[in-house]
């Protein structure tokens, strides 16, 4: 029974059934096509209801059609006094989802798979000229079998035309004192601190608080209190939430996260946003974390997907401790002064230290889900004795212990050895993608080809990345990266100084850099195989 009275059992041509859910303007319930028998979502409002969500929904819908998780309209009207929209029947929202899991937070996986997916929806949305300016969990809801992994926006009764339809102008900006539009938790601080009027940045931002919120334990930090209940409340809510820092919000995600945030906060109120970088640096991010480079959402993970951590180095959960926290304990033993030995000496030290990491290695086989590599904490080389930091893959790990070992190189065969050591660790990887570490090493080779007297060992901050991507916004197409590489491969042999092969390494990041693509082609491998051969030659 709603504050109307009691909703029919028949409206249009539908009979109802279950009601799906219940939003502040209306019900949406599973109704069945009384002639054809179609099973829909019927969406139900009472015409004089104050907020008349279903009637602008209505006119919104039909530009949507056609795009890829945009719920097809089936029928719409008024009947008696309801009004009413029949959509495609969908499966849970993305709230509902993270709430079953019973999870402190989404695995980066799935969040990565949610950014791709979303960020996809709104660049539909904002080419048809609509902003949905109400993203938030409860509005992404995955498809029905076959379509579970595709990821649907709904409830477009906030959502509004940010072009002109005749005059095609982008609307106004406008520094007018405005009610808010759209939710607590994750409009923009622009939008809801400041009253903006809000436009494509502020769909994006909304997206950005939304995966941190999912990476988060108990989420951004003003949502933890619940809905604010009075006008104190909510001032307190916004005052929160415009004075987090980025950096804060982010500590201990990978940097992607905090740079997109950033970076629609920097977005013009008209600036078109760059929606395919952004695709392309989500999976980039699975492909640097050893995690499906599918934009699929798969639910619940069935991958090889990382649990998220915020607060430190994922542990192994295999019960012998972790090798190098086996060495710690060993040693702080030996170290305690109780008079008598407690071991004996190093040897037996080293010795628990093998076994303990022969343990780790045996568990870490049996669940492949927790552990994927063990490092080996007694070599010096390309291992380390430290476990590599939180989001740091093994490759990545291993490529940042490349760079060092390469800032550090003091002669060409040393240099030509890492080279090759380059494309071996590219090689050995599913993705050939060069990644943050991968270009780091490139730059570092490039500087110490360049200058080695001038090495600075370069440290990639999101700063720089960022400045970096601007660059990659030019962005070349395939064939002219392939017609750059494959030059730089039949070149290379030739090469006659360390500088000549500076050049080439220089003009090999940056057209791999710029083009769309980062995966390093069969040319990509033999031009770098050539700079090593080179670098023999070269004494
Ligand atoms: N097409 C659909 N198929 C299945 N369930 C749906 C569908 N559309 C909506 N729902 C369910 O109903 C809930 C409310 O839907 P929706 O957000 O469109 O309504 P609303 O009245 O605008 O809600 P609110 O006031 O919360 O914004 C959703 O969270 C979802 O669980």
């Amino acid at each position: 029974m709603s504050e109307f009275g009691s909703i029919p059992r028949y409206i249009g041509n539908y009979y109802l059934g279950e009601n799906l859910g219940s939003g502040y303007s209306g019900s949406i319930f599973r109704a069945t096509h009384v002639h054809t028998g179609e099973v829909v979502a019927l969406k139900v409002q009472h015409v004089n209801h104050e907020c008349p969500t279903n009637r602008y929904e209505r006119h919104l819908y039909p530009s949507l059609q056609g795009g890829e998780g945009m719920p097809t309209l089936w029928a719409c009207g008024v009947e008696g006094a309801w009004d009413y929209l029949a959509i495609d029947l969908l499966g849970a929202s993305l709230d509902n989802l993270y709430r079953k899991s019973g999870k402190e937070t989404m695995d980066l996986s799935s969040v990565c798979a949610i950014a791709i997916q979303l960020i996809t929806r709104l660049e539909f949305m904002h080419s048809r000229g609509i902003l949905h300016r109400d993203i938030q969990l409860g509005n992404c809801v995955i498809g029905l079998p076959p379509n579970e992994r595709t990821i649907y926006m709904i409830d477009f009764g906030f959502s509004k035309r940010y072009i002109d339809p005749y005059t095609q102008r982008h609307i106004p900006d406008s520094r007018a004192k405005r009610d808010f539009i759209g939710n607590y938790w994750f409009s923009s601080v622009g939008v809801h601190c400041r009253g903006k009027v809000p436009s494509r940045r502020d769909d994006l931002e909304a997206a950005a608080l939304m995966f941190i919120h999912l990476l988060t334990p108990r989420g951004l930090p003003w949502t933890r209190n619940g809905v604010p209940k009075t006008e104190e409340a909510h001032d307190r809510l916004k005052k929160e939430k415009r004075t987090a820092r980025p950096e804060d919000l982010c500590r201990g995600l990978p940097d992607e996260f905090e740079e997109f945030l950033r970076y629609c906060r920097r977005l013009q109120f008209q600036e078109c946003p760059d929606y395919e970088r952004w695709r392309e640096e989500f999976r980039a991010l699975a492909v640097a974390e050893d995690l499906p480079e599918s934009e699929d959402f798969i639910w619940p993970p069935v991958h090889r997907s990382k649990p998220h951590s915020k607060t430190g180095p994922r542990r192994s959960r295999s019960h012998a401790p972790a090798p190098e926290e086996m060495e710690r304990i060993l040693n702080d033993l030996t170290n305690l002064d109780l008079g008598d030995p407690v071991l004996g000496d190093r040897e037996t030290v080293d010795e628990a230290v093998r076994k303990a990491k022969d343990a780790a290695k045996d568990d870490s086989t049996k669940d492949d889900n927790q552990s994927r590599e063990v490092i080996d904490i007694t070599s010096d080389s390309e291992n380390d004795t430290t476990i590599p930091p939180p989001f740091l893959t093994p490759k990545a790990y291993k490529l940042t212990k490349l760079t060092k070992r390469a800032s550090e190189a003091l002669d060409n065969a040393g240099l030509s050895e890492l080279v090759f050591e380059f494309v071996r660790i590219l090689q050995s990887n599913s993705s050939r993608t060069l990644t943050k570490e991968g270009f780091t090493f490139i730059d570092t080779l490039y500087k110490q080809l360049a200058d080695p007297s001038v090495f600075v060992l370069p440290m990639r901050t999101s700063r720089q990345r960022s400045a970096d991507k601007k660059l990659q916004q030019e962005k070349e197409p395939t064939h002219v990266k392939l017609g750059v590489v494959a030059r730089l491969r039949r070149e290379v042999l030739g090469a006659s100084s360390n500088r000549a092969l500076a050049k080439m390494v220089e003009d090999f990041g940056q057209v791999t850099n710029k083009s769309s693509g980062r995966t390093v082609t069969k040319d990509g491998f033999a031009f770098l195989e050539g700079v090593a051969e080179r670098l023999k030659v070269l004494q």
